[in-house]
């Protein structure tokens, strides 16, 4: 029995030496990249049992995505390298605060040859928590919509919980369309992990306690929302509360926090650990991910997170 199964897409993501406008950039690092390949690694890092579900160009891109995944302890057993599909590109822009933009070219990303009939419904079967997100719905949306409803159903079939992030991805489809595909999954959430505009996006209202009643209608029951700079809210087991952020030491690369906040948030609920524990748990995280370059260079092991809260000394040397 795994911890946590993620489907989705990866990319090469090409990370800009210099920051400012791509058209000035000139060279630029190849690193990996995706919503749920990073959820995963943050996962794997904590220590938490992961398998990813995904299809990638049987490319050298493709290669070097699958043996990242594998040299981070995930599970590949169900990322198959496939023939006519080019690896998925994204290329990152960062401005001097540290926020950036993203160019996708994935429009044929090799995730279109999976589907609900090669879905790999035994990883789904043996898992306690299933993953997704919006970006592999965006990716292609009547398909992938058609997947995802049969992941989920397999993964309740089988007593898991279904964790939810919506990811609203607006370069790969419209608001009406992300609401439209994306209400048709809540009935399936156990755990969402949101933004507040995604929120008002698929919701219609962005207080919070609008939110968990929103959730509430849906049989969410776990709800956490991701302010950024200003911390995060969180309701679960009945009880809601609003978490202060955890200051980084520095903003270099905001890329990548939610993801990061993803999985110290799932981490703390398969730990059984009370609400503001996991708030603070998964904010310190995203802390950490936006003080180093890159999506998912920063996702800390879990003692690099007791050290940072200070529970574990920390010992140079
Ligand atoms: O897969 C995609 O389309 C992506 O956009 C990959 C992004 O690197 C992460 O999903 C970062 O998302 P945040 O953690 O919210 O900053």
């Amino acid at each position: 029995m795994k911890d946590i199964i993620t489907i989705g897409d990866a990319m090469i993501t090409f990370d800009p030496t210099t920051n400012g406008p791509l058209r000035n950039v000139h060279s630029f690092e190849r690193k990996a990249g995706g919503a749920e390949f990073n959820f995963a690694i943050g996962c794997a890092r904590l220590g938490l049992d992961t398998g990813w579900i995904s299809r990638l160009g049987k490319d050298e891109f493709g290669k070097f995505i699958r043996n990242f995944a594998r040299g981070e302890g995930i599970d590949v057993s169900a990322v198959k390298l496939v023939d006519g599909y080019p690896t998925s590109l994204n290329f990152k822009e960062i401005r001097e605060d540290g926020s950036g933009s993203t160019f996708y070219y994935r429009a044929d990303s090799p995730t279109k040859t999976l589907t609900e009939q090669t879905l790999d419904v035994d990883a789904i079967r043996q898992t306690k928590i299933l993953h997704i997100t919006g970006v592999f719905a965006a990716i292609d949306p009547e398909k992938n919509l058609r997947l995802l409803k049969r992941a989920v159903t397999i993964a309740k079939d089988h007593g898991a919980l279904v964790s939810f992030d919506p990811n609203i991805r607006l370069k790969l489809w419209g608001r009406e369309k992300a609401r439209q595909s994306l209400s048709q999954l809540l009935p399936y959430v156990d755990i969402i992990l949101t933004g507040v505009e995604e929120a008002e996006l698929l919701f219609g209202v962005s207080q919070p306690d609008q939110i968990v009643a929103a959730c509430e209608r849906y049989g969410i029951s776990t709800v956490a929302i991701k302010q950024g700079e200003k911390g995060a809210f969180g309701y679960m087991g009945g009880i809601s509360m609003t978490m202060p952020p955890r200051l980084p030491k520095k903003v270099v690369d905001t890329v990548g926090a939610g993801d990061g906040f993803d999985a110290g948030f799932i981490y703390g609920v398969l730990q059984g650990w009370s609400l503001d524990r996991t708030l603070n748990f998964a904010n310190t995280i995203g802390s950490m991910v936006v003080s180093v370059y890159g999506d998912n260079e920063g996702l800390p092991e879990l003692d690099e997170v007791h050290i940072q809260l200070g529970e574990k000394e920390y010992v140079e040397r």
